[in-house]
């Protein structure tokens, strides 16, 4: 790990380089005698940790040099120093951001301890985003190479240059999420934001302000001022998921957004700029809806500039032994990548998928949860796909309890292990008691 850098920031000399002194064995720190200076100090580049004195000389002045902080660099930590008896300042300072405070005489071991846990946090902020920032480049790679695929990549390669509205068409689960996400990363937009909204889980009368945003006051409940999702997903893409959903007055407004490129918020009558991509996907028919009087042809018009087509799992079956790979190698127990039977994966090929990638990815991910071999065969997928006896459940719903996943799962165990309940309930890591409970079906009685 590199050296942590901290900044000292009190108008005391001697309170400096004694936490010069201690915080030294933490990191490399850097001093500073007022907040103009912290201030300079801080342009020149982010900190690990700020300790800074509230009061020098005005009360209050450490404020300033959290704000900064906070400003700038929001995960930097700052501790503030304060006089013996103002708990008051201490926790006002709390309040606006600061990780902890110290009071004034200083207790040296208190110094340190607070100090480590405050770059310790640190440090797991940062761990955490950037394993988010793994995990979404990983997700975020398409897998699949058959001729309909290539021909949708072609297309998002050719529409991300430019900003024109794209409509994304498939059943659901065929990954138009995943080729709106694509589309926004290869676009000069890409260090913008991506903003999804569900078209279909949000009611017809909140969509408005959710879209557009609202005054204060402008309807019961909006306490507060508050922006849409089209001023959110400024500079970037808004990703209007299930847009056949959206009703007759809404859809009347995203076409004046379309062609205006404004929004007014609700409640509001003064116009708002904005520079957003639309790209809207669905897995309805939507000449069909027009057809009913459902959905308005213009606004088709307006979105269906450039159009995407994922066509369901079924009519790409040459993609399922690479996602299969993917997933399994995704949701790999150990780190060991499992291996799947060529009878297994010609059993997965030749199923219809209708909830298409979604549902593969569950299949295998329960598969996997279930199997301590590292070897997936027929029997480890439900039927209709492999022989294993449990019916395959839906997307939703359904669900096996919790109880029963355990009996099956030791049952499984010990089947592995040739009806050695020493070696299973070792496997398990639980002892035999435990293991002859997990054997118990959740109507009683026990796996013979
Ligand atoms: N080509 C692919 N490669 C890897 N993963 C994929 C691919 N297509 C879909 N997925 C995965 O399948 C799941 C469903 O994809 P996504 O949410 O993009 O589908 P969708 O068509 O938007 O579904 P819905 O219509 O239900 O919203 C996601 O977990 C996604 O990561």
């Amino acid at each position: 790990m590199s050296t942590a850098r901290i900044l000292v920031v009190d108008d005391d000399p001697q309170a400096r380089d004694l936490l010069q002194r201690l915080l030294g064995t933490l990191g490399a720190v850097t001093q500073a005698p007022d907040p103009k200076r912290a201030l300079e100090r801080l342009a020149e580049g982010p900190f690990d940790l700020v300790m800074t004195d509230m009061a020098m000389p005005e009360p209050g002045d450490g404020l300033k040099v959290l704000h900064a902080v906070k400003t700038q660099s929001p995960d930097t930590p700052v501790i503030v120093v304060t006089a013996f008896g103002n708990i008051e300042g201490a926790l006002d300072s709390i309040q606006q951001g600061a990780f902890d405070y110290l009071a004034k005489p200083f207790d040296v071991d208190a110094i340190l301890r607070v100090a480590k846990r405050a770059l310790e946090q640190k440090r797991l902020v940062e761990e955490n985003r950037s394993l988010r920032q793994q995990v979404e480049r990983t997700s975020l790679v398409l897998v699949g190479r058959s001729p309909a695929l290539l021909e949708v990549y072609k297309h998002v390669a050719r529409a991300a240059a430019s900003n024109v509205p794209v409509l994304i068409t498939g059943e659901t689960g065929t990954g138009k999420e995943m080729v709106a996400r694509a589309l926004h990363k290869r676009s000069p937009r890409a260090s913008g934001p991506f903003i999804p909204v569900d078209c279909g889980a949000i009611t017809e009368s909140l969509m408005e302000s959710e879209l557009f945003g609202h005054a204060k006051g402008s309807f019961t409940g909006a306490s507060g001022a508050r922006r849409g999702v089209f001023e959110e997903a400024s500079g970037g893409t808004l990703f209007l998921d299930e847009i056949g959903d959206v009703g007759m007055k809404v859809q009347s407004q995203l076409l004046r957004v379309l062609q205006e490129g404004e929004i007014r918020r609700v409640g509001e009558s003064v116009p708002v700029k904005v520079d957003v991509r639309v790209v809207a996907a669905t897995n309805k028919d939507l000449k069909a809806r027009v057809a009913e009087g459902l959905f308005r042809e213009d606004l088709l018009y307006r979105l269906d500039v450039v159009h995407l087509h994922l066509p369901p799992l079924r009519e790409r079956r040459e993609d399922v032994p690479a996602l299969v790979e993917h997933f399994a190698a995704r949701h790999a127990r150990g780190g060991v990548r499992p291996v799947v039977t060529p009878e297994a994966m010609t059993r997965l090929t030749g199923y219809d998928w209708p909830g298409n990638v979604r549902q593969l990815e569950n299949v295998v991910a329960r598969a996997l949860a279930l199997n301590v071999t590292g070897v997936l065969g027929p029997q480890d997928f439900p039927e209709p796909i492999g022989d294993a006896t449990q019916k395959l459940t839906g997307l939703a719903g359904d669900m096996p309890s919790l109880a029963e996943l355990s009996r099956r799962y030791a049952a499984h165990v010990l089947q592995h292990v040739g009806g050695n309940k020493s070696e299973a309930a070792r496997l398990l890591d639980v002892d035999r008691k435990t293991l002859y409970k997990l054997l118990e079906s959740p109507e009683g009685g026990a796996e013979s």
